[in-house]
């Protein structure tokens, strides 16, 4: 230790370095300091800084000169360390207090007092390095491990054994169920019965400001000190703490013997940490106790000690000063559960907790991975359980940011009756749509609302036509699709955004002999009927089309009639409206193709119900089948990447089947919490001519094109492991993100179709911004997509926009990963139609601070070109929800269609 001068022994005291009074001091009696004055004060009497330094200094050396000294080598013993330990043992009520390197050295440290032939009883619902570090004890010491469920002690009773019980184990609040075990009776009946037993409490959940079990019994206590105790994510730590001096001995022999004791650097870190624990503790339990009833009022059956009916919670109220900001819901759905941790932005999904940061994981897939499945469910771990550790942000933010998770997942939605959102029955939908069917075999046709999202590709558009893998995901912009049923014969379709063109037919009158029937079940063959497009193309369609609504009829006429079965052709009026710029590289053919599919084969009664919200289910796979054969009237040669977003929604990684490689999609988590810019040049192209021409060059420059598709695999390989790494820094990982964008378009500059228009916005962003960006979805005009990493200023997004707006250009900034698919409800109590629809979700699209998508032109009279017969009606006089579909403003409208009633999302 450095020479310590005591201001006493020469005669002067200077204020600043008072001693820490003793509460009981007789010259000064005062009451004992509260926890957190005792937090803030790192004071040791025994070890005066020789310069008065206010925080302790970090003692960098590992070993110290001279002979016979305190110190003489960091792993037995540094300054540093000295002052944390006696900083810890202070406020743990603790005689000794030891740290090592981290949470789980701490439990190594300690079940290194185990012999062979020792027992060791631990909870059922431990954390999972707990469990796998047992695991080893087990098949490598020969101990003997009981796990009892520790909330009811006589569970214990008969496996505590006189003589080889050497050792129980206990966790309270457990993690991540927050069962409550009765530290005190269970310490006090274990010693009863086996004397010789040491009581071990792993108190990371709480820390020592919320909960001391060596007050309570326990003989020796163990905390991660990675977690509350540090409070910030930026070191690893375990601390040990006892009371037992012949405990203390054998603790201190072993981190000296295997040389895990706490560095220096992260002994002051640890020490700055503590400093603000309380503080940090009080806010952080006060929002969790918020975010709990949150959960709990909307249905969800939530786990956290600071609700009334949490089991033993009087239990942990009469053990602990608090209930700490840690909790878990279950969905019911493992599925659902994904998509809400995939969903939120402010909680970072990340393993570990007590971090002043929120936190979200689900536990089976990450912090208890390492349990197998089978013990998981044996010991009753939902899979679908998600866990929160709640941090110290405005808890404002945190329940907005959760909610829209909650509702985009679809776990949750408004009740119309109360005006509130609530949780989804997990079968509620399920089951009314059978009973529906059962009832409806002679049904009357009903109207039917759908809607998919557009998409923005981030890496490998283009190359994915030719079996590369894209990594794409949804846009916050969608196309709607209604449809009325018709009972005058006719069937018509109104596309709004492409002139308001709207033309119908006798459904009799349609070129019923070209048609191969597909029979339910059956999938459409690889190609198109060609016999049935020709025989459409000469009769259905006429010249004056413009090829937009021309495609877009075809395609929905195609569908239409390969569907049919024969005697039941139902008619129905379709109406198409999108938020999304049509035409613009952001997938409006793939959500135009998945509505007009959708409605299509609901009308037809080919999907049985609308489909409750799982990914899994053979509907949604259905759907999408369908929806490919529609855009590949509208493509050419899809790969069927932006129909599978639409669809699903979310984030995909995304391969072609048939390219001598495994096809498929896998889901892509974490996706959620980017943001990017999409900015529409306003050029417009031509997808079907864009792809024939990379296919041309391919043929052409065989060489060259294989070359730069092995390139773009590389980077979508890249940013999938990227994306994917939980050890990578999200710096790193956004900035790895850019570089690979930046690479993925100058091959598909290479690849010709870029244009000067997105050149110009690179460079706009690029300079002085310094922003990557590519153009996304296949180029020639369109949009571009622009990353923005999380400490770019809003004031510089500002004056980007700004200049982006100068050039002509329409920015758009823009949340991805949200909901699929989606039906609204076709069942009259889950509909608001009594209110108008009036009904403004919490989130308005405005709230994200999103410029605001390019209106559409208001509704007019059917366009010049359009044939009408007269017999459809005026817009004035339409459906009660066709007529307000067709008048309200692209901002307007998803605030519209989501009062609606309950959406049903994929
Ligand atoms: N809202 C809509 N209403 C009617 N038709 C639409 C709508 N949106 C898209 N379409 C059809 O899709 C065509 C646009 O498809 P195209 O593939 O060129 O653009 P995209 O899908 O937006 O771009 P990309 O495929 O690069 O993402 C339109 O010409 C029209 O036929
Ligand atoms: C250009 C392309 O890769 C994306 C269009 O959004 C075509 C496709 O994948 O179907």
């Amino acid at each position: 230790m450095a020479p310590s001068v005591d201001p006493r022994a020469v005669g002067k005291l200077p204020l600043h370095d008072l001693p820490t009074p003793e509460p009981e001091s007789p010259l000064r009696p005062r009451k004992p300091y509260r926890f957190s004055t005792l937090c803030a004060t790192v004071e040791n009497p025994e070890m005066k800084d020789q310069y008065g330094s206010s925080s302790v200094p970090i003692y960098q050396t590992s070993t110290f000169k001279g002979v016979g000294n305190e110190y003489d080598y960091s792993r037995s013993g540094n300054p540093t360390r000295s002052h944390l330990q006696h900083h810890i043992a202070k406020i743990s009520s603790a005689a000794h207090a030891f740290t090592v390197s981290s949470g789980m050295a701490a439990l190594d440290v300690i079940l290194r007092l185990l012999k062979p032939g020792d027992e060791v009883i631990a909870g059922d619902d431990l954390y999972g390095g707990t469990n796998r570090l047992l695991t080893y004890i087990r098949t490598h010491v020969g101990v003997t491990i009981h796990h009892v469920d520790t909330t009811n002690p006589a569970t214990l009773y008969p496996f505590i054994h006189p003589g080889k019980t050497a050792m129980v184990l206990l966790e309270s609040p457990t993690n991540p169920l927050l069962k409550i075990a009765d530290l005190a009776k269970i310490s006090k009946e274990v010693k009863e019965r086996a004397p010789n037993a040491v009581i071990v409490v792993d108190n990371t959940m709480m820390s020592p400001y919320l909960q001391r079990p060596l007050e309570h019994g326990a003989d020796i206590v163990y905390d991660s000190a990675t977690k509350y105790l540090s409070g910030h994510h930026d070191l690893m730590a375990g601390v040990v703490t006892c009371n037992r001096e012949d405990l203390a001995q054998k603790l201190a022999f072993t981190i000296n013997a295997v040389g895990n004791a706490l560095t220096p650097i992260d002994s002051f870190l640890l020490l700055r940490g503590i400093k603000t624990l309380a503080l940090r503790m009080d806010r952080q339990q006060s929002t969790a106790q918020l975010v709990a009833e949150y959960l709990y009022a909307l249905g969800f059956q939530v786990h956290y000690p600071g609700l009334p009916d949490h089991p033993g919670q009087e239990i942990h109220a009469r053990i602990a000063d608090g209930n700490g900001a840690v909790m878990s819901f279950e969905t019911g759905n493992k599925e659902l559960s994904e998509k809400i941790v995939g969903g939120t932005r402010l909680w970072g999904i990340s393993v570990s907790f007590g971090c002043v940061n929120s936190l979200i994981s689900m536990p089976c897939v990450m912090s208890h991975a390492s349990i197998d499945p089978a013990v998981r469910a044996a010991r009753g771990l939902p899979e679908d359980l998600i866990r929160l550790c709640v941090g110290i942000e405005d808890p404002n933010d945190l329940l907005d940011d959760l909610e829209r998770a909650l509702i985009d997942a679809g776990a949750i939605a408004l009740d119309a009756s109360q005006n509130r959102y609530v949780k989804v029955p997990d079968d509620d939908a399920l089951t009314l749509a059978v009973q529906k069917l059962n009832l409806d075999a002679s049904a009357e046709e009903k109207e039917w609302f759908v809607s998919a999202p557009g998409k923005v590709i981030l890496f490998g558009e283009h190359a994915v036509v030719h079996g590369v893998t894209a990594i794409a995901a949804s846009v916050d912009l969608r196309c709607y699709g209604l449809a009325t049923p018709r009972h005058d014969g006719k069937l018509s379709i109104h596309l709004q955004d492409l002139d308001g063109f709207y033309h119908e037919w006798d459904v009799e009158s349609l070129p019923w002999d070209a048609v191969t029937p597909i029979a339910p079940g059956d999938e459409h063959p690889d190609e198109l009927d060609q016999r049935l497009v020709d025989a459409l193309s000469d009769t259905a369609l006429n010249s004056e089309m413009h090829a937009p609504a021309r495609g877009a009829t075809l395609a929905f006429l195609y569908l239409y009639m390969i569907l049919s079965r024969h005697q039941d052709r139902p008619t129905f009026n379709f109406t198409a409206r999108a938020t999304l710029p049509v035409g613009a590289g952001l997938g409006s053919s793939a959500s135009y193709s998945v509505c007009a599919a959708t409605t299509s084969l609901l009308a037809h009664r080919r999907i049985t119900l609308p489909s409750i919200p799982d990914p899994s289910s053979a509907d949604h796979v259905h759907v999408n089948r369908w929806a490919f054969v529609a855009e590949k009237i509208l493509h050419g040669n899809p790969s069927g990447v932006d129909n599978s977003v639409a669809v699903f929604g979310g984030a995909l990684a995304y391969t072609r089947p048939g390219f001598g490689k495994k096809g498929g999609m896998e889901g892509i988590q974490g996706f959620r919490s980017l943001k990017f810019l999409l900015t529409n040049s306003k050029v417009p192209r031509d997808t079907k001519k864009l792809v024939a021409g990379v296919g041309e060059k391919k043929a052409n420059e065989p060489e060259l094109v294989n070359g730069i598709l092995q390139s773009i695999q590389s980077i979508s390989d890249e940013a999938r492991r990227a994306l994917a790494d939980p050890e990578l820094p999200r710096e790193s990982m956004l900035s790895a993100l850019a570089a690979l964008m930046t690479e993925n378009h100058q091959h598909l500059v290479t690849l010709g179709v870029s244009h000067p228009s997105l050149e110009t916005i690179k460079e706009k962003t690029s300079s002085p911004h310094g922003l990557s960006t590519k153009l996304t979805g296949a180029g020639g005009g369109g949009c571009a997509v622009t990353l923005i990493p999380d400490d770019f200023k809003d004031e510089q997004l500002r004056d980007l926009i700004t200049t982006l707006i100068r050039e002509n250009f329409e920015p758009y900034l823009t949340s991805v990963g949200g909901s699929g698919l989606g039906i609204l409800s076709p069942y009259p109590q889950h509909r608001t139609r009594g209110s108008g629809g009036s009904h403004v979700p919490r989130h308005a699209p405005e709230e994200l601070g999103q410029v605001t998508p390019p209106d559409t032109p208001m509704p007019r009279e059917p366009s010049p070109g359009a044939s009408v017969d007269g017999s459809e009606k005026g817009p004035h006089e339409l459906d009660p929800l066709r007529s307000p579909f067709l008048s309200k403003s692209v901002a307007e409208l998803p605030v519209w269609a989501a009062g609606l009633g309950r959406w049903l999302y994929v």
